[in-house]
């Protein structure tokens, strides 16, 4: 699955609605066991959560975007395919959560891709399944420090705290997915599906159990006049850099 919604494979509702709907495609085909996620956009796997939809935007709005975030994330979560991320570019915050929610993560070796939950540079907070999600990869410590601190880690340090499994030269992230998924795929598909969803269920249910609760408490959160200013200001820094 190769994300292209250029420039920076932001995740705009209607590219979560794409997404989503692909990956239902490629579950519910018979034909299919696994997915390898990555981008076709040049130095990017994605700039996370469209910023755009989060800003300006009428109550009603954010309450669909956000309903289809949570979506995404139970999808690719629980999916009983197995879903190694190939990430081929910087990949942040909501970018980073979809290749958390993966099996297995490969980075290529640039020191310009980046990776992680950077909400708080924002002005934002990661929500407790961004947290989780986190938690269940790279520990409680690392988890913590990484949250607070919005740190975006460079290939070496992914690999170091466990946010990512491999890092390989450029060219051969593709490749090297590819062969890890092998491993996979040896194993007998129930018994490797009932085993990530063990592990995997406790995180997932905690948000099944509070979806609406947690929709409101985005809506409040991003409506608030000091977020939506903090949020026009970090795109203004954005557009500002080209100048
Ligand atoms: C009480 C508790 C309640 C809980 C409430 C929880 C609330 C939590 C809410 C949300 C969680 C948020 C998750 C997110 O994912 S937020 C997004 C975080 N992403 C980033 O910080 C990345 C921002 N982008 C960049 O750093 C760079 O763009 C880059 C490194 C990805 C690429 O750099 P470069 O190639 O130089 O491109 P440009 O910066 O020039 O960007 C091109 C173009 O794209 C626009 N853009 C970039 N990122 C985004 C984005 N995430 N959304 C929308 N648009 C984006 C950028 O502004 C440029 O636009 P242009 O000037 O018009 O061309």
């Amino acid at each position: 699955m190769k994300m292209r919604n250029p420039p920076v494979n932001s995740l705009s509702l209607e590219f979560l609605t794409e997404l989503l709907i692909s990956l239902e495609k490629l579950e519910s085909d018979k034909a299919f066991h696994a997915i390898i996620l990555t981008s076709d956009c040049p130095g990017i796997f994605s700039a996370g959560l469209d910023l755009m939809e989060m800003c300006g935007r009428d109550p009603t709005h954010y309450a669909e975007y956000w309903k289809a975030v949570q979506e995404l994330w139970l999808r690719f979560y629980l999916s009983h395919l197995v879903v190694i991320s190939a990430i081929n570019g910087v990949n942040a915050a909501g970018g980073c959560l979809l290749a958390l929610s993966c099996d297995y993560r490969v980075l290529a070796d640039n020191p310009k891709y980046a990776m992680g939950l950077n909400e708080t540079l924002l002005g934002i907070i990661a929500p407790f399944w961004f947290k989780d999600t986190l938690v269940n990869t790279v520990g409680h410590r690392t988890a913590e420090r990484a949250l607070q601190l919005g740190l975006l880690f460079p290939p070496a340090e992914a690999l170091q705290v466990g946010m990512v499994d491999k890092v390989v030269p450029e060219d051969q992230v593709l490749s090297a997915a590819r062969s890890e998924l092998a491993q996979w795929l040896a194993i007998p598909g129930h018994a490797r599906q009932l085993t990530k969803s063990l592990m995997r269920k406790p995180t997932a249910d905690r948000l099944l159990k509070e979806r609406d609760a947690d929709i409101q408490n985005f809506v409040r959160f991003i409506s608030r006049d000091a977020i939506q200013k903090a949020l026009r200001v970090y795109l203004e820094k954005l557009k500002q850099k080209k100048t």
